[in-house]
């Protein structure tokens, strides 16, 4: 990592100074501002092997045999990568083709009018503009992107303009919500753990869903900036599709790759509390998105978690079969804002901090 700015009483997390489209778009940058410095090497090994997931064959209840097969994928995509292809999802090419055209839409509307939505705090359902980090030595650099975030369930929260992004955000995430449902309980299937864990535990009825997308426009100097530092989600299973321009990269075996994906797939990666709560059976894969020199890139993230209420630790009848509680718990919503305000990039993760070490 190169210089960046100390961290003073003024260090924020959420600000909206100028968006970096507008920045971005001066004909005269051509190399990153100071404010965005963060040194990274961002080669990557290509990901041909990544798990695909059929999701047709998932909720297939009428082919047993072909249902137990796709449980017992998922759960083996779950335990080694974290994360996969989810294809035969369901969710129509248009209604993805329109939540492209509905972000780019809000990215466009003027600084003016997209400066209302500045987050104040980190429980602001509604927050838009540019993230500070910062590291253990309490430096704060921007990351190289700008960003809309949501809270969509189980209360609706979106800006009312442009109306395109109201209706299609609802009807997305309300699709995206049952698919993750579902996630969830052919992983508790494979698991062996009933559905009052979905019902009573998880509450999944009102689960705390999180839209997000962010806009990462090219860069003079990819090298120098980075969207997004390498990080876990909270939730149990996000989201994530793109316009096809390349970014996303994923850590599996102490070794970063490129997560490429086939049109209209969705990327999936098991998230913190998937891992806490299947007692680290599941895990929470780290992902970082690089940027580039040649297109802007645009990514629409669902974060679907257990609602906020829930509080979160190892399912009993896994703690009981494995002995031990791995993780401690931690009341779902409280473990949103600690995750948006309290992390470092060189330091524990808030789901490191969670974790249990055995003694002996
Ligand atoms: O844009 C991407 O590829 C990654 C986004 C992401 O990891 C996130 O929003 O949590
Ligand atoms: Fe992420």
């Amino acid at each position: 990592m190169a210089s960046r700015v100390a961290v003073s009483d003024s260090f924020k997390h959420f600000e909206f100074d100028t968006t970096l489209k507008l920045l971005s778009s001066s004909s005269s940058l051509n190399s990153v501002p100071s404010k965005f410095h963060f040194t990274n090497e961002r080669s990557a090994f290509p990901s041909d092997s990544l798990p695909i997931i059929d999701f047709s064959a998932l909720v297939a209840r009428d082919n047993p045999p072909q249902r137990s097969k796709a449980v017992h994928d998922l759960a083996t995509a779950c335990r080694d990568w974290g994360f996969f292809i989810l294809v035969n999802h369901s969710v129509p090419e248009s209604l993805m083709e329109a939540m492209f055209k509905a972000v780019k839409e809000f990215f466009s509307l003027a600084d003016s009018e997209k400066k209302q939505y500045e987050a104040k705090s980190a429980s602001d359902p509604i927050k838009c503009g540019n993230f500070n980090v910062a590291n253990t030595s309490n430096q704060s650099f921007t990351l190289w992107r700008d960003y809309l975030k949501l809270y969509v369930h189980p209360t609706f929260h979106c800006p009312h303009k442009p109306q395109l992004l109201r209706d299609m955000v609802q009807e997305y995430t309300q699709i995206t919500r049952k698919l993750a449902l579902e996630l969830i309980e052919a992983v508790c299937e494979a698991l062996e753990l009933n559905q009052r864990y979905v019902d009573e535990i998880l509450k999944m009825e009102s689960s705390f869903q999180m839209f997000a997308t962010n806009y990462y426009p090219r860069c003079p100097q990819p090298d120098q900036a980075i969207g997004l530092p390498p990080h876990t989600d909270p939730g149990l299973f996000t989201f994530l599709i793109h316009n096809g321009v390349a970014g996303l990269q994923i850590e599996h075996d102490g070794k970063w790759f490129n997560a490429d994906s086939p049109q209209n797939s969705i990327l999936v990666n098991a998230a913190d509390q998937l891992e806490i709560f299947t007692n680290g059976k599941c895990k929470s894969v780290k992902h970082r998105a690089v940027v580039n020199e040649e297109k802007d890139r645009i990514s629409i993230v669902v974060a679907n978690g257990p609602s906020g209420e829930a509080v979160i630790g190892p399912a009993a009848a896994l703690v009981e079969k494995d002995g031990r509680a791995k993780y401690y718990a931690m009341k779902y919503e409280e473990y949103v804002e600690s995750q948006l305000t309290k992390s470092r990039v060189d330091g524990k993760s808030i789901l490191e901090q969670q974790m249990i070490f055995s003694t002996y």
